[in-house]
């Protein structure tokens, strides 16, 4: 950017680099193309991956965590919340930092994710390495998928899963397939697979098709953000859920960020590449706040669901 102004998407006809908060209702970031520098480079892996330092586990908020989760159980059982993604905050302190440094690691540990380094000096610095695709748009294609379900990686990318992930995985690809009915044709839903995060297994369902020409991009995108992989079916319910039984605030952490609206520079398309916001943190001073959650449904048992976050912190505590 060339300066430090802070700048709004309107109506996502603009052309830039967003970076959306979790709360739809809230407004997205935006650091619009004219004003702005784009710099494009071939990334060549020469770095040398430092060797990562065993860390601690944090358990302080655990008792609180499995709390909330429970609750989240009960509500499903009991009412018509059937999904809701709980999630906390880890402060990590740090005792040496290089932003580079950090993005490089990320960049050369986390190879199949979106990784990026964000900084506005009014909102903050982040970072991330996410798995997740929210949108792809190239001319009228598009592209999503429903992500979710996790286990830890066991030298195996062909693992068992239980009906607790499968179920929940499904959840998000039904809610997907629905919200697009209307705005899109020619959906294809691929077969879900398997796929590697760092540590990480999740499940995940390609999904792509045509934008119907009567379609806009931020139709598209109310549509799909929150997914059920971020927040909960039904929405509403499970954002209620969120807001009154999280006791902090999420931010940007399951928002979504990326390229909007960019002209290629052999085609006269527009493409939009946006991801949801996970396995990230927040650097403020001395201190990361690492952002972690998973899915609850019925089948949920309260001290995996602990384990699971604890398990997806990893992916930037170790590069800390
Ligand atoms: C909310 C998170 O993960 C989502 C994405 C993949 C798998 C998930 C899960 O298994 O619960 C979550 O839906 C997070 O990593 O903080």
């Amino acid at each position: 950017m060339n300066d430090d102004e802070l700048h709004f998407v309107d109506n996502f006809t603009e052309s830039g680099f967003v970076f959306a908060p979790f709360d739809s209702a809230e407004k997205s970031i935006l650091f619009p193309l004219n004003r702005a520098l784009f710099i494009s480079e071939e990334l060549v892996n020469k770095e040398k991956i430092i060797e990562k330092k065993p860390f601690s586990v944090d358990d302080s908020s655990k008792k609180k965590h499995v709390q909330i989760i429970e609750k989240a159980i009960h509500e499903i059982k009991t009412t018509d919340l059937q999904k809701v993604v709980i999630s906390r905050e880890e402060l990590v302190k740090i005792s040496y930092f290089d932003v580079l440094e950090i993005y490089k690691q990320l960049l050369f540990t986390y190879k199949n994710a979106f990784v990026y380094v964000w900084f506005h000096p009014k909102v903050g610095l982040w970072f991330g390495a996410s798995p997740e695709t929210l949108l792809i748009i190239e001319d009228e294609a598009f592209k999503t998928m429903s992500l979710a379900g996790t286990q830890v990686y066991n030298n195996t990318e062909k693992p068992v899963w239980k009906s607790k992930e499968l179920e929940e995985q499904q959840l998000v690809t039904n809610f997907i397939k629905n919200q697009l009915k209307d705005s899109t044709t020619n959906l294809i839903i691929d077969k879900t697979e398997t796929i590697r995060a760092g540590n990480l297994l999740h499940l995940r369902t390609k999904v792509s098709g045509m934008l119907k020409e009567s379609s806009t991009l931020e139709q598209l995108i109310r549509a799909l953000h929150p997914t059920p992989a971020v927040c909960g079916l039904p929405r509403k319910i499970a954002k209620d859920f969120i807001d009154t039984n999280e006791s902090y605030n999420r931010s940007f952490y399951t928002g979504f960020l990326g390229e909007l609206n960019l002209q290629n520079a052999t085609s006269t398309l527009k493409k939009t590449q946006l991801f949801v916001n996970l396995r990230c943190m927040k650097v403020q001073d001395d201190v990361a706040s690492v952002f972690v959650g998973g899915g609850i449904t019925k089948d949920s048992n309260a001290e995996n669901e602990w384990e699971e976050t604890v398990s997806k912190a990893k992916t930037m505590k170790q590069v800390l």
